[in-house]
């Protein structure tokens, strides 16, 4: 029978996310013990753990069918695989910064400097688009350090909450991209191979769509029911219980979670009682 290989990070910013995203989708693995390769007991899929410079590489060769891996190594990486979801988690930017001393007015600055990174492709394009010419030196790592050494005068690099910035005496000035965790898959997968991967993706759309959402709960007035309900989207229409209190009603429903907060006055204003929230595992369509 044939079974899915999926690449992900071995160690490093993605790893354990990229393993939880698997296990909420009821896949299970032997415990770790340091192996490179990892097979599900309950799924056919296989995981191979390595660089993340590697994995897209391995997913276009089809070493690995699918992979997880930072869009911006995947965009670095300029090679043909497909992008099938955003997992929402790995956010990060890709950013231009100089040394916090430098009177910064514009990218112009960059014009004849020399720019340390370990995204040459990414930057170039940028640069290009920009209409500046810069030099830029490739550097695998540690690349905050390359200013104050003397080997660059700006860097491009990952940056998420700034402080290896800071630490490094620099200040970030453009964001080339924003970047988060993707789903990639080979582009000639074979039919068996295809349908596993359906199979799974549903699995990760329904983790990833319950993760945005709240399940809600509250009582109310009968006769407020229909304007609670004209700013509740729920998944197809509340379900509504009467309670057991004449004139009053139970109403269950679907929220995104970011509009909970923008709502809770409304529904409060309107006579809500007993409202409560709950994280949902999975949510099916
Ligand atoms: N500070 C951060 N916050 C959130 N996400 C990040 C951060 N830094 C990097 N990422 C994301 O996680 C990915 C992996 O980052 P990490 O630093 O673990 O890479 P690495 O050191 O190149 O790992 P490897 O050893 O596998 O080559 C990055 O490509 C990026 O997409
Ligand atoms: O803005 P911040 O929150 O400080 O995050 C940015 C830093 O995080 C990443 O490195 P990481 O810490 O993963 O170490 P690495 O360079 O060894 O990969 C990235 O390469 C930046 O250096
Ligand atoms: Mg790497």
């Amino acid at each position: 029978m044939s079974k899915l290989k999926i690449a992900i990070q071995k160690s490093g910013r993605l790893s354990e996310k990229s393993l939880e995203l698997l296990k909420e989708c009821g896949i299970k693995f032997p415990n770790g013990g340091g192996k490179l390769i990892a097979e599900s007991k309950n799924f056919p899929i296989e995981v191979l753990f390595l660089r993340d410079d590697d994995v897209t590489k391995y997913v276009e060769q089809q070493v690995a069918d699918i992979g997880i891996i930072g869009e911006n190594v995947y965009l670095e990486a300029n090679l043909e695989v497909n992008v099938l979801e955003y997992l929402g988690f790995g956010g990060c930017r890709l950013s231009l910064a100089v040394s916090k001393e430098v009177d910064y007015q514009g990218i112009e600055y960059f014009e004849g400097k020399k720019i340390a990174t370990s995204y040459p492709f990414v930057l170039e394009k940028y640069l290009k688009e920009k209409g500046v010419k810069a030099s830029i030196e490739f550097i695998s790592g540690s690349v905050e350090i390359a200013p104050s050494i003397g080997l660059a005068n700006g860097v491009c690099d990952i940056v998420s909450s700034g402080s290896t910035l800071m630490s490094n005496g620099l200040k970030e000035v453009e964001k080339v991209l924003d970047s988060q965790a993707i789903l990639i898959s080979n582009k000639a997968l074979d039919k068996e191979k295809q349908l596993l991967l359906e199979k799974l993706l549903f699995r990760i759309k329904s983790v990833l769509n319950a993760k945005e959402r709240k399940y809600i709960l509250l009582n109310a007035p009968n006769d407020k029911l229909e304007q609670i309900i004209s700013i509740l989207p729920g998944m197809k229409s509340p379900t509504i219980l009467p309670l057991a209190d004449q004139g009053w009603s139970s109403l269950h429903s679907v929220i995104q979670e970011d509009q909970f907060w923008e709502i809770i006055d409304e529904l409060k204003a309107l006579g809500a009682e007993g409202i409560l929230v709950a994280p949902i595992e999975k949510m099916i369509y």
